[in-house]
């Protein structure tokens, strides 16, 4: 099976916690994941990977951080139809409007969206990682 590539922005680390709980849990069901902050991946391909599990949390006014993650998600959303894709990301004081966008923008782009994006209130706990792992290890066998 081919490998996962977990992507993410996190200006606080919440969401890199998510990310790299979610790359444990794919690699516990024998999967390779690489996980690179959005600078990190930089022109790398999606291409070279088989699924993608994508992260930002919420920012601006319930949308994507606008400086980094928008312009990458844009870069490469035209070639994701068909794509398995999984959503995550930390949030504050919203309700997840932000993801709820993002997950409809996604099927809009033809992805095969994994679940509902997984949403987490600020830092995760040891619950919050845990479904992360989970997440993760469902994402694995999707
Ligand atoms: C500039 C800014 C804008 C934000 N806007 C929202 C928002 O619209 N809705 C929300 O629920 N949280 C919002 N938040 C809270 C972040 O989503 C939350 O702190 C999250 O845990 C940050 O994740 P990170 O640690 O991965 O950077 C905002 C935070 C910042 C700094």
């Amino acid at each position: 099976m081919g490998k996962i590539a977990v992507i993410y922005w996190s200006a606080g680390g919440n969401t890199e916690a998510m990310a790299k709980a979610i790359a444990r849990g794919i690699s516990s069901e024998n999967v390779g994941a690489d996980v690179f902050s959005v600078s990190e991946f930089g022109s790398k391909s999606v291409n070279d990977y088989e699924k993608l599990a994508l992260g930002c949390p919420s920012m601006g006014a319930e949308v994507l951080e606008e400086c980094e993650f928008e312009p990458f998600l844009s870069s490469i959303e035209h070639g994701l139809a068909g794509e398995k894709v999984a959503l995550f990301g930390s949030y504050g004081w919203g309700d997840g409007e932000w993801m709820r966008n993002w997950e409809g923008r996604m099927r809009g782009d033809g992805c095969l969206l994994f679940e509902t994006g997984l949403i987490i209130n600020l830092t995760p706990d040891d619950e919050g990682i845990k479904q992360c792992e989970e997440f993760g290890a469902r994402f694995a066998k999707f």
